[in-house]
């Protein structure tokens, strides 16, 4: 489908939506691997908007918690400058392999990609302040209202918060409000909402995309 076939139904939507991201065999490839590995990769509108973002903020300082085959890491390169560098964090070793085989297929110089192993909540704390452009986070729900408090700390002015699966639908229709996660889907979008410091914006891309820039 092209931008320029009327959208018929809501699968229609998505193709319509990946209209915009121009996905070439790597970023095929790493989607293949990613869904093969049961890791869930970003949709392809998400792509599309990380790319957006990136490109927007002119980001050279990145951080992602969620590796994964690299799907997330790729977009958000191909918006970022030449010389920016991705440092993505995941706890799964194997994930983190066949990603570095991944940007290397993308012809990305090593430097331009820091792939730390380990929890995000373990990880981030030692990373810089005022720092990162752009901070996306995809994993580990629980840990969201954390990741929050991390992101406020780490990001320039100006700097932007992605954080995925915000409309996760089997979470927020969950009858039983004591699950985990769809507290914790709540507890970090009352948060966001309610901090004068962020101006938010949720974007019904994927699973829910809440974007939320940091005050100059
Ligand atoms: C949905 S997948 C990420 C997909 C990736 N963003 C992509 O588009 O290819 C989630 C990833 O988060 C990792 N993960 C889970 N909990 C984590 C945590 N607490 N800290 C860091 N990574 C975590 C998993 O190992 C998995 O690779």
């Amino acid at each position: 489908m092209t931008p320029e076939t009327p959208i018929a139904d809501a699968d229609a939507v998505q193709d319509y939506v990946a209209a915009y991201l121009a996905q070439d065999e790597v970023l095929a490839a790493a989607r293949a691997r990613g869904v093969e590995l049961g890791c869930a990769p970003i949709s392809l509108g998400t792509g599309a908007a990380l790319r957006f973002l990136t490109t927007a903020l002119q980001a050279r300082a990145v951080v992602e918690v969620g590796t994964g085959t690299g799907v997330s890491g790729l977009c958000l390169l191909r918006g970022m400058a030449p010389d920016g560098v991705l440092t993505s964090i995941d706890v799964d070793p194997e994930y983190q392999r066949v990603a570095r085989r991944i940007f290397a297929d993308a012809s990305l110089p090593s430097g331009r990609t820091r792939l730390i192993m380990g929890r995000g909540l373990e990880v981030l704390p030692r990373l810089a302040d005022g720092a990162y452009d752009l901070m996306f986070v995809g994993s580990a729900i629980t840990d969201y209202p954390r990741y929050l408090e991390e992101a406020l700390r780490l990001l320039r002015p100006g700097g932007v918060l992605v954080l995925d699966n915000m409309l996760d639908r089997e979470l927020l229709t969950d009858p039983d409000t004591r699950d985990p996660e769809a507290q914790a889907l709540l507890e970090v979008a009352r948060a966001v909402r309610s901090d004068e410091r962020l101006a938010p914006l949720l974007l019904p891309l994927g699973d829910g995309l809440l974007l939320a820039a940091k005050a100059p």
